[in-house]
C-alpha cells in the first residue's frame, strides 16, 4: 500500500514507522490512522519483523490530532471509526477497537519519542511496549484543553503506566511535563540526548531481534496485558500452561543449546 501520511521500511528484523508530517509536527490524521494501523498490521503478519519501532519525523513526535481536523469534525466520523472491524479475531474484545490492536501485537512495539508528545500522539506512544525519549521531549495529554475527555484507552493505558494519582494529574491538568519527570513517573522507560536517540533505541531493538526468542516475547507480552483481567491463581494456572508449551517448543531447545555452545542464537519462533 502506498501511505501517504508515514514512512515505513523493515531492516534487520526491525520495521520503523515513521510519522512523516514534520511540517505539521506529525499532527495526527484520519489518513495518518489508516496508514499506522495498516502499517502495524503488515509488521505484525511479516514473520522476518521481531520488533516494531514507532518514531516521528522532524523536531516532534505528534502534537496530536490536527487542529484543522478538529475543527472540521464530524461526531458521526467517530461513531463510524468506533466500529471498525476487527483486527485480530482471536484477541478478547476489549482489544477490538479504533487504536486498542496494540497490545494484540505479538512482537514488542517501542515508541522513539523524538520530540513534542501530545493528545493523540501520547495515547499511541502509551499502547507501545517501551518508550524511550530524547530528554528534550515535552508531554501532554492536552484533551482537558481542548474540551475533551480521556479519549482512545488512555483512561486505562495511563494508570497502569504512572499509577493512578498520576495519571488523575495528567489528564485532569493537561499540562506540559518535562522529560525528567516523565522518567520518574515511569511515563517513558528510558531518556538519551536527543542525538543519542537512534542509536540506543535501536541498540536495544537489535539486542531484541537478535538474541531474545520472537514466541517468548508473544507470549510474555499477552500475559502482562492479560493480567489486568486475572486472578493471581488465574495468572499462575495460564504461566503454568505456557510453560507447557514453551518447553515443548525449538526456541526453548534453542535457547538452552546457544547458551551451552557459546553461540548466538538462531530462533525460529516456534
Ligand atoms: C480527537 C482528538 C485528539 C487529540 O489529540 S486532542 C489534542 C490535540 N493536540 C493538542 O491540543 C496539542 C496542541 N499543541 C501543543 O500543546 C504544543 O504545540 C506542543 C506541546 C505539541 C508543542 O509545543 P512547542 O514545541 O512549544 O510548539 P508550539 O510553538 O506550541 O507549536 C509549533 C507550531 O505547531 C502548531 N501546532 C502545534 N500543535 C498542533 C496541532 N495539534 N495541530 C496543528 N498545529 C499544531 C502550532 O500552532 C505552532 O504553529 P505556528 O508556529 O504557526 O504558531
Amino acid at each position: 500500500m502506498a501511505y501517504e501520511h508515514i514512512l515505513y521500511e523493515v531492516s534487520d528484523k526491525i520495521a520503523t514507522i515513521t510519522l512523516n508530517r514534520p511540517d505539521r509536527m506529525n499532527a495526527w490524521t484520519p489518513t495518518m490512522e489508516r496508514d499506522v494501523r495498516h502499517a502495524m498490521e503488515a509488521s505484525s503478519a511479516d514473520d522476518n519483523v521481531h520488533v516494531i519501532v514507532l518514531t516521528g519525523s522532524g523536531r516532534a513526535f505528534c502534537a496530536g490530532a490536527d487542529m484543522d481536523a478538529l475543527k472540521g469534525l464530524d461526531p458521526n466520523d467517530i461513531r463510524r471509526a468506533s466500529n471498525l472491524p476487527p483486527f485480530d479475531m482471536n484477541r478478547r474484545p476489549d482489544w477490538q477497537t479504533r487504536y486498542g490492536f496494540y497490545p494484540s501485537i505479538g512482537k514488542p512495539v517501542i515508541a522513539m519519542l523524538n520530540g513534542a508528545t501530545a493528545g493523540i500522539g501520547l495515547v499511541h506512544a502509551l499502547y507501545c511496549d517501551l518508550r524511550f525519549a530524547a530528554d528534550n521531549t515535552v508531554f501532554t495529554t492536552a484533551f482537558a484543553r481542548r474540551g475533551l475527555i480521556a479519549e482512545h484507552g488512555i483512561s486505562w493505558m495511563l494508570p497502569r503506566i504512572v499509577g493512578h494519582a498520576n495519571a488523575m494529574d495528567l489528564l485532569l491538568s493537561a499540562r506540559r511535563v518535562a522529560s525528567d519527570e516523565a522518567l520518574r513517573i515511569g511515563l517513558v522507560n528510558r531518556l538519551c540526548p536527543p542525538e543519542k536517540l537512534r542509536e540506543e533505541t535501536y541498540a536495544y531493538a537489535r539486542d531484541l531481534a537478535d538474541f531474545v526468542s520472537p514466541s517468548a516475547m508473544a507470549v510474555i507480552k499477552r500475559q502482562l496485558y492479560e493480567v489486568p483481567f486475572q486472578t493471581l491463581a488465574e495468572a499462575t494456572i495460564e504461566a503454568n500452561r505456557e510453560m507447557l508449551v514453551a518447553l515443548n517448543g525449538s526456541d526453548f531447545r534453542e535457547g538452552v543449546a546457544s547458551f551451552m555452545e557459546k553461540r548466538p542464537p538462531r530462533f525460529t519462533g516456534k
